[in-house]
């Protein structure tokens, strides 16, 4: 598995968010804007709920990568570093 962590994968969404569309889903959404992007968000968020309540740690933990991705990509298209986010924490 192609494992990474938060830092190493906002690393990576940035440099792909210029790239071509039809090979990076994430140029992808960037392209598409903020709209389709939190679109996104509220799915996956849903979706990290219902796998907490009916589905196994495994499938919740899943849902919750997927989430965080498509926060990233959010962060990015808004312009927004990772330490932009950490001052609030
Ligand atoms: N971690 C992720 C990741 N998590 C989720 N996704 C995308 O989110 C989708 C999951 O959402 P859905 O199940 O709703 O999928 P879907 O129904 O096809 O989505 P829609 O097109 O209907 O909106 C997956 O099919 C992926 O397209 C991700 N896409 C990319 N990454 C990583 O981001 C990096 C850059 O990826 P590219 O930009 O594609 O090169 C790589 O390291 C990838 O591993």
């Amino acid at each position: 598995m192609d494992r990474k962590t938060f830092e190493e994968l906002f690393a990576e969404l940035q440099q792909k968010a210029t790239g071509d569309p039809a090979t990076s889903r994430t140029a992808e959404l960037v392209g598409k804007g903020v709209h389709a992007i939190g679109k996104k968000v509220v799915e996956e968020a849903a979706e990290v709920w219902m796998a907490a309540e009916y589905e196994g740690a495994e499938a919740t933990a899943e849902e919750i990568s997927q989430l965080l991705y498509h926060l990233q990509v959010m962060m990015v298209a808004r312009g927004i570093s990772l330490d932009d986010v950490y001052a609030h924490l």
